[in-house]
């Protein structure tokens, strides 16, 4: 491990044992890496992988390559609007100035989806963000297996409960360097607000800048950059199937210092029509009270994307997914004597 991953004040998992070949050893070496993340994601949350498996080469070039996209005058970077409606908008954007996030962004879907619109320029843009995003894909399906372990529920469960890939959305983002907003009030120079993702997980690729942060026990934890690492957050999905086991991490981005910070978000969905609850083969596990009432996914998507363009005068009354929680009953929640 390098020395900033050992130096590092929060789990990094070095997921090497799956690309290597070996003998039995490996297979003990799996292990480590599985009981790792169950660790990770009930003490923390997240996690930071590394030795993954996405080339280096393509981190950097996709990295390069927003950097430069985001550099063209808005005039330029509007033409990648799309024109048609989308379940979310695909292409260019920048927060607009009432928005506590100060940042733009390019999302896209699969790079099959014709959803997504490209800019034409930069020329390499397009090839390295479909690079990206098959890298990330597999690397989210990879965790994904793993989570059944972790969950202690049969293997291939997870990926046969979460079958339909087309919502899975990848964003670029630029923050843009605290010096450069305008806004006097230090608390609104955040580059993306305080938020738990509302999707399985998510994978960021962040260039070296810094600013993420993570909250534990109240505490931020500042992910200080591994050059080719990746950080996994846990998202309220998990948090539902594993009936609390596993818990969404509340984070937020800085605005950073002196130079712009640039990152890829992918977000590993599930199909929109699908009903969550947490899943009956954990609860048998646990034989513990399910902790959420049963929902369609699509509707607490659409609470999350409300609150997101028309956000409430006070950040802490927006909806998370404790919309859906069941208040422990009073016999579960008196103390045994
Ligand atoms: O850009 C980042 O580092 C984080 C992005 C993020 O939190 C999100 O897309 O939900
Ligand atoms: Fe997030």
């Amino acid at each position: 491990m390098s020395p900033a991953a050992a130096a590092a004040s929060f789990p990094v998992i070095d997921f090497s044992p799956f690309f290597t070949t070996g003998g039995g050893e490996n297979e003990v070496e799996k292990e480590e890496v599985i009981n790792s993340i169950r660790e990770a994601c009930s003490d923390y949350g997240f996690f930071v992988a590394v030795n993954h498996g996405i080339p280096t080469e393509a981190m950097d070039l996709s990295l390069e390559m927003a950097r430069e996209f985001f550099d063209l005058p808005s005039e330029e970077k509007l033409k990648c609007t799309p024109s048609s409606d989308t379940p979310v908008t695909t292409g260019y954007a920048k927060q607009p100035d009432h928005s506590p996030n100060k940042n733009e962004y390019f999302l896209m879907f699969e790079p099959a989806s014709a959803f997504n619109v490209y800019p034409t320029s930069p020329a390499p843009f397009r090839g390295a963000v479909d690079e990206i995003y098959g890298g990330l894909l597999a690397m989210a399906r990879l965790i994904e297996s793993l989570m059944n372990r972790c969950l202690g529920v049969p293997e291939g469960l997870m990926e046969k409960f979460n079958d339909d890939r087309q919502w899975d959305l990848m964003t670029a983002f630029r923050y843009f360097a605290a010096a450069e907003l305008e806004t006097p009030d230090k608390d609104k120079k955040t580059g993306l607000y305080g938020h738990k993702d509302l999707n399985l997980m998510t994978l960021v690729l962040q260039d070296q800048v810094g600013g993420l942060e993570f909250q534990k026990d109240g505490e931020w934890i500042p992910i200080t950059p591994i050059p080719h690492s990746l950080v996994v957050n846990v998202g309220d999905i998990i948090q539902v199937l594993s009936n609390n086991k596993f818990k969404s991490v509340n984070h937020k981005v800085n605005s950073p210092q002196g130079r712009d910070r640039h990152s890829f978000a992918f977000a590993y969905l599930i199909g929109f029509e699908k009903m969550l609850e947490p899943l009956a083969e954990v609860m048998k596990e646990s034989k513990e009270e399910p902790k959420f009432s049963k929902f369609r996914f699509k509707d607490y998507f659409q609470l999350r994307v409300a609150d997101l363009f028309n956000p409430p005068a006070n950040l802490d009354d927006a909806v998370t997914i404790n919309h859906y929680a069941i208040p422990p009953t009073v016999a579960a929640a008196a103390p045994a004597n």
